[in-house]
């Protein structure tokens, strides 16, 4: 396992950030790497942000030393996505998962050993988000088919996309872990515009499904003070809880978004009208 820290960071000294500074303390660039699991502890509401990549070897989920504790879920729940190709196999102390691509799976605190087996299809690739858990909820698998879904945007604002609320409230029990997926119509690029903040939820993206070639625009900020981070497939960005979260591409992508904080409740917004934004 290979882990790193980021510090939580005040919107007043984001505003001097330069490029370098912005996209070292929120840009996440290289989560996946063969036969390893990596991971960012970020200390915005303690939520892990990790890539598990596989195709020789079983991996096991490790404490690591910041944890401080016997196992990675003494004291946490996660939430898992396919974001590869070909199915992917979890072992939940003695139970088989197995999560066809952008299935989902939320294993609640308390158990012993996560690991993630090889198969014959090919590459596993999973993201996954952590938070701390104050109690144990069953482990479950989510498809799109049990998703709460919802249509937002046009194709005249370049915006038409489909939110699969996957790992929310109305679909599992969790703690504080709110997970969910939305993609981008063909034609369409810019996602959560107009944009919004949450200062009860601090939440991170990770984008992928963009075509070869293709990139993608990050907006984060106070609504009055916006910055930007340009970032390729399979890259995720943290957003603080004071913070706009929006992107646009420069062709039609998917993202996972997950959030910790306050609530459960994901119409808790704060929405910012596009001519608002500076
Ligand atoms: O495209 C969107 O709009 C989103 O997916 C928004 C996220 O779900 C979000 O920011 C939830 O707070
Ligand atoms: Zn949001």
């Amino acid at each position: 396992m290979n882990n790193y820290t980021r510090y939580s960071t005040h919107p007043n000294d984001v505003k001097n950030y330069g490029t370098e500074e912005l996209r070292e303390h929120f840009l996440i660039e290289n989560l996946f790497e063969p036969e390893q699991i990596k991971l960012v502890y970020s200390l915005e509401d303690r939520l892990i942000i990790g890539g598990i990549q596989l195709k020789h070897k079983t991996l096991i989920l490790e404490t690591f030393e910041q944890l401080k504790s016997e196992v990675f879920l003494e004291r946490r729940e996660i939430g898992l996505i396919n974001v590869g190709k070909w199915k992917a196999n979890i072992m939940v102390d003695s139970e088989l998962y197995t999560l066809l691509p952008k299935e989902a799976l939320y294993i609640g605190r308390g158990i012993q050993e996560v690991k993630f087996l090889p198969n014959e299809e090919g590459e596993t690739k999973l993201y996954f988000n952590s938070a701390p858990a104050h109690c144990s909820y069953p482990t479950k698998k989510v498809t799109k088919e049990d998703a709460e879904v919802v249509e937002l945007g046009s194709m005249e604002n370049a915006n038409k996309r489909t939110i699969y609320k996957l790992l929310v409230n109305s679909v599992v029990t969790t703690c504080q872990l709110q997970m969910g997926m939305t993609e981008l119509h063909p034609g369409s690029v810019w996602n959560t515009m107009p944009a919004h903040t949450h200062d009860r939820r601090m939440e991170a993206y990770f984008y992928f499904d963009l075509e070869e070639g293709q990139t993608v625009c990050h907006f984060m900020g106070q609504p009055q003070e916006t910055r930007h981070i340009w970032l390729q497939g399979e890259q995720a960005v943290i957003s603080p809880p004071w913070s706009i979260h929006s992107g646009v591409g420069t062709s039609n992508y998917t993202f996972i978004w997950g959030m910790a904080g306050e609530n459960l409740d994901y119409g808790d917004m704060d929405s910012i009208k596009p001519k608002d934004l500076k």
